[in-house]
């Protein structure tokens, strides 16, 4: 492949480097790695939350999955993760967001979030006092009182060539998410607050993102708009294979006992076939933490750990009866050794 064709482009801008070049800088940013940072706190900025680095689990389906994600992040394109509740989205848009090598930053999304919320605004008021210091013992004073421009996590991002991973993005309403598109096709950001030349941001050539939502929230609670959806690719995840839940879960709970662990997510994969709540892998991780303190399990004490762990999801004391009967269904089925039957 010639070298000209192995230039990328990022919508809205060209990456200058042949991908040679991009892997000899990224060698020199690997050098520098301690000055990378994922933007918690930066120059003018409010502090960042950014979830904390975890154990990440990388099987032959998690692997897959990454490598499909990260194909996409090579060619600029952003990336919509859709999946049920708990089958691994964030694990994997975080994970694949720091090894960029780049700076992430994170955005939850939010009903109450608004465009400005996204991009900054006139946060905060800056009081500059002169003094004339030329005429002797006259002391002329005059307080300029500026409003100061704050950058918000995507205007942040745009600048500094991150990673975004834009949360359950669907939960904003698409009104504030409109200043995404032209960050998304023409890589520019516009500030609507800001005046002049400084309203127009170019997106750093670095810059990608990953936006996540929950299957059925997404369809449900703000249907996004199309031109926003015309621009993501997306990429549909389900639970992950047993083997993978199992790692996961291992890799959630300390010392948890491999059978336990194989046995639980075996009853959890039962439990998500048969019920028409969403039981995520989360729901494994917990039934596990649920049994560490418990020196000898039984079929009645297994079945309340597992009736709390998914009872959060029932809103009436009936509907804990049916889930109860459900659960002790599949502990039978399930013939956990470990549980004295
Ligand atoms: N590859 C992985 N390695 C380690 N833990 C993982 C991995 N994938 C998922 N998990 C764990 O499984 C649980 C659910 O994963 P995650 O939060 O990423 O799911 P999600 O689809 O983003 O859920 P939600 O829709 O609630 O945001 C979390 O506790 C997470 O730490």
């Amino acid at each position: 492949m010639s070298d000209r064709s192995r230039e990328r482009k990022v919508r809205g801008s060209r990456i200058q480097s042949s991908r040679d070049e991009k892997r000899e800088t990224q060698h020199k940013e690997r050098e520098s790695a301690d000055t990378r940072q994922t933007i918690r706190t930066g120059t003018d900025v409010s502090d960042q939350f950014v979830p904390d680095e975890q154990t990440f689990v990388e099987t032959d389906a998690v692997r897959r999955m990454k490598r499909r994600l990260e194909r996409w992040m090579d060619v600029g394109r952003p990336v919509h993760l859709i999946g049920p509740t708990g089958c691994g989205k964030t694990a994997l848009a975080m994970q694949t967001a720091r090894d960029r090598d780049r700076p992430v930053v994170w955005i939850n999304g939010d009903a109450d979030l608004t465009t400005s919320d996204l991009v900054g605004e006139y946060g905060e008021t800056e009081r500059i006092s002169e003094r004339d210091k030329y005429i002797h013992n006259v002391v002329k004073s005059k307080d300029i009182i500026r409003d100061r421009w704050v950058d918000n996590p995507l205007t942040l991002a745009v600048k500094e060539g991150a990673t975004l991973v834009y949360n359950e993005f669907s939960r904003t309403k698409p009104i504030a998410n409109n200043v995404l598109l032209s960050v998304l096709e023409e890589g520019m950001l516009e500030l609507p607050g800001q005046r002049g030349e400084s309203r127009y941001v170019d997106v750093h050539p670095e810059f990608r993102a990953i936006l996540t939502s929950n299957s059925v929230e997404y369809a449900g609670v703000h249907e996004p708009q199309d031109a926003l959806l015309d621009r993501l690719v997306g990429i549909h995840m389900d639970f992950y294979d047993h083997e993978t839940e199992a790692a996961i879960v291992r890799s959630n709970v300390d010392e948890a006992d491999q059978a336990q662990v194989d046995q639980t997510v075996t009853l959890v994969r039962r439990l998500r076939d048969r019920l028409e709540i969403n039981v995520g892998t989360r729901a494994a991780i917990m039934a596990v933490e649920g049994t560490r303190p418990v020196d000898e399990l039984d079929e009645q004490t297994f079945g309340d750990i597992c009736v709390d762990v998914l009872a959060s999801k029932v809103s009436s004391l009936d509907d804990i009866a049916g889930l109860r009967e459900e659960v002790e269904a599949a502990i039978r089925e399930t013939k956990l050794p470990f549980v004295d039957q």
